[in-house]
């Protein structure tokens, strides 16, 4: 690039930094000065308002002066959050004001126009855009093409423009480091160097080199189902974050972070990607995992932990009763169930007090069914609790003659008494009448516990509501569909009510089990939430994706996955496309594919997509690495001695490296033996643990979603990978690469290996 440019794009830099400098100081006198406000108003707060209680209208008067006094505070504070805010962004934009500017030319135009695009966008003047925000529509125009002719939305529909000069910077404290004209969409040399620098514990974001498909992602706003099916590495996490970013800038004030949720595989993972959002500007969206969400609702029932889940190994009949529960047939005939409860069915337990039967299961029951057929379990439940309490109310009478009522009575101290009094703000009268007004107050009190049962549902018996719609399911569901008979579901049944009493579930069960409750008491969903974003798609069964769907009934979803990477569900993932396609309208659906794959070098990619059945469509990104290294060791000791020299070579060269052990039990024995050995190492054996840098150890269920520069897979022995099963679970792993992977063996390699090409990589023995 001649020096004239650059030096030409400096001049421009400097005068858009001076600019931002004479804004940020306006800002910054102006939160001085409403911080200056705000302490007078609260200063003066006992002068300005004249407090006046003799009258009527001087209590009018003080209450309008003081309402008076706090909206203008709160106008004040609003005015302090946003130059706060606005300041904030202009620091950072300061340092690093924009990233590309395009020179383009509009149909009908005379002249072309030059804009710039930044993190935020910036105007020193009205309408006088210096610095346009990457998410405005016009920005489009970068990531969608080179030169020539580019289309972008707008909010009139579809523009054209001619594009006749697309440059790029790189800019570091207000000095430019490199420009760069392209013809392409987003440069490669840009790209290069955003995925040649080393991993960290946290995810970037990737704004400035953002692909044309994964501007895709960020940009719809139409699909109600918006599927993105793309290979490890692909940037499906990174585009789904920036589309969230951009989600709250285009519906900036309709749509606020809360309102967004996304489903993560682990804790570990939501603790990786938490900076992405505040480094775009953004608040954090909710984010949490499937697990929690079930188990936070059922807090007294012990939801099977990620951990337990992987090491179950289904095999024979238990795999097709996971399939049948994952189903969405199974969905179906749970809502089929409950609807039918509204005629008969329905299990209840008594209300009891002080251990006696205050409201038996029968009385209830009664209620419950005589109310008629236009009732739905909604409305069916809320009567009966109305009833219930109406009950409860005239068994306070009855309950005041008892005698460890008058007991009470007579024990109360003298501040019971008056606290009872100022309560109910009764006056004493007389003997009689304060006896029955304590006795009242006394039976009232512990009544509130069953009021409390009546309001909360547990008058319904659910554990037997759930085996009870277990036992039944056998009617609706086709089982000689899914190869089991009668007496196989039976087993079933069997074995979850020994689960369940022993405040135990899995997390099939569990979700099934909320559903029922969910329908039982006509539960209407999270209502205010308008868009979920579910990770690693391919791990949730058509069952629970029919529940969220269920329970987030106003949202758009936004759903990754790679049903190469389906590490619980294996070959069912791929009827998901299928069923998932069967809960949304399909004019409302998009999928969009991701082929490239972004995080590993061209080697590594080369040698991963080789491991699946059906890689060949996975497309390697023009990064130059080593080979991967197999290393087949004769025993362990020689294994690990391979391994302390791999990751001492690994730590002199890259920040982390993670040695991804198959269970967490083997990493736990890895752990100790490294440690003897000598090598520093920290074991991450819960989701709830941090990233560190160096080197780590972590199972392979806890490894989703992560990238690391050096991957050293532990153990990939025929012994520990026999399965075809383990073929995805194998690619998850090694996939995790960017740099480096070295993959070592105690005795013979999987076969799972076999397929890779041995030029593909590098033999050691
Ligand atoms: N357009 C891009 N520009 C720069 N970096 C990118 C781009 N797209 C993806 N990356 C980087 O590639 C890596 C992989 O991205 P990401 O984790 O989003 O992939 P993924 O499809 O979710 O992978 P997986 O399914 O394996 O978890 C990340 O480091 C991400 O920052």
């Amino acid at each position: 690039m001649a020096d004239s440019i650059k030096d030409q794009e400096q001049q421009h830099l400097n005068y858009v930094t001076d600019q931002i400098k004479v804004a940020e100081n306006n800002f910054s006198s102006k939160v001085k000065s409403t911080k200056r406000d705000i302490k007078g108003i609260n200063d003066n707060f006992g002068n300005d308002v004249r407090i006046k209680t003799d009258t009527y209208s001087g209590m009018m008067e003080t209450a309008m002066s003081i309402r008076q006094q706090q909206q203008m505070l709160a106008e004040r504070e609003n005015r302090q959050e946003y130059a706060a805010k606005q300041l904030v962004t202009l620091t950072k934009l300061e340092k690093n004001p924009y990233f590309a500017r395009i020179d383009f030319q509009e149909n009908g135009e005379a002249k072309p126009e030059t804009i710039y695009i930044g993190m935020a966008s910036f105007t020193d003047r009205p309408d006088h855009y210096l610095i346009y925000d990457w998410r405005a529509p016009i920005s489009s125009i970068y990531y969608n093409g080179g030169i020539g002719d580019v289309s972008y939305d707008t909010p009139d529909g579809v523009q054209t423009v001619d594009v006749q000069l697309k440059r790029q910077f790189q800019i570091e404290d207000g000095s430019i480091k490199t420009v760069f004209d392209t013809e392409e969409v987003v440069g490669d040399q840009m790209l290069l160097d955003a995925l040649g620098g080393h991993s960290d514990t946290k995810m970037k974001s990737i704004v400035t080199t953002i692909q044309k498909e994964q501007n895709k992602i960020i940009r719809d706003t139409s699909s109600e189902l918006l599927f993105v099916q793309g290979a490890a590495g692909s940037g499906k996490t990174a585009a789904v974050l920036q589309r969230v970013a951009y989600l709250l800038y285009q519906y900036s004030g309709k749509l606020h972070s809360g309102q967004i949720v996304l489903f993560s595989p682990n804790q570990l993972f939501n603790d990786y990607i938490n900076q992405v959002l505040p480094e775009l500007g953004e608040q954090n969206m909710v984010q949490m995992t499937f697990y929690q969400y079930s188990s936070h609702r059922l807090p007294s029932i012990e939801v099977e932990t990620l951990s337990q889940r992987f090491d179950e190994q289904f095999t024979g009949n238990a795999r097709k009763v996971n399939e049948i529960k994952g189903s969405l047939d199974y969905f179906k005939a749970v809502t089929a169930y409950a609807n039918h409860l509204n005629k008969e069915d329905m299990r209840f337990k008594n209300l009891v007090f002080q251990g006696k039967v205050l409201i038996p299961k029968e009385k209830i029951a009664e209620i419950y069914y005589g109310f008629n057929e236009n009732y739905n379990l909604r409305n069916r439940l809320s009567a009966t609790k109305e009833s219930l309490l109406k009950i409860l109310n005239r068994k306070v009478r009855v309950e005041m003659k008892k005698d460890w009522v008058e007991e009470a009575v007579q024990n109360l101290t003298k501040e019971d008494i008056q606290r009872m009094h100022a309560d109910a703000e009764e006056e004493i009268e007389n003997a009689d009448k304060e006896f029955n007004f304590l006795a009242r107050q006394i039976v009232i009190q512990s009544f509130r516990k069953v009021q409390r049962q009546i309001n909360r549902n547990h008058f319904l018996s659910m554990n037997n509501q759930f085996v009870h719609m277990m036992r039944s399911l056998s009617q609706i569901i086709d089982l000689p569909a899914y190869g089991l008979t009668e007496d196989d579901w039976k087993q079933v049944v069997e074995n979850t009510i020994d689960r369940l009493k022993n405040g135990k579930l899995s997390i099939d069960d569990a979700t099934t089990y909320l559903y029922l409750y969910d329908l039982m008491t006509g539960k209407r969903g999270e209502r205010d939430i308008r868009y979920l974003f579910i990770d690693e798609v391919q791990d949730y069964s058509a069952f629970q994706l029919a529940f969220l769907k269920f329970n987030f009934p106003r949202a758009r979803f936004t759903v990754l996955g790679d049903l190469n990477q389906a590490i619980f569900t294996h070959e069912n993932s791929h009827k998901l496309l299928d069923e998932l396609s069967d809960m949304f309208d399909s004019e409302k659906t998009s999928v969009v594919q991701l082929t490239k794959s972004y995080r590993s070098t061209a080697q590594i990619t080369d040698f991963t997509k080789e491991i699946l059945d059906d890689g060949a469509a996975i497309e390697s990104f023009n990064r130059e690495g080593e080979k991967p290294v197999i290393s087949v060791a004769a025993n362990e000791a020689t294994a690990i001695e391979t391994l302390k020299q791999q990751a001492a070579e690994n730590l002199e060269e890259h920040e982390t490296t993670a040695i991804i052990g198959k269970t967490l039990e083997e990493c736990e024995q890895l752990s100790k033996k490294l440690k003897a050995a000598g090598v520093r190492a920290t074991f991450v054996r819960t989701e709830n643990q941090r990233l560190v840098n160096g080197i780590i150890i972590v199972p392979s269920f806890l490894a989703k979603g992560l990238e690391f520069d050096s991957i050293i897979m532990w153990n990939a022995s025929k012994e520990n990978y026999a399965d075809e099963d383990d073929r995805q679970l194998v690619y998850t792993i090694c996939t995790r690469a960017m740099h480096r992977l070295t993959i070592i063996s105690v005795g013979e390699l999987s076969p799972l290996f076999d397929k890779v090409d041995p030029s593909l990589y590098q033999l050691q023995d």
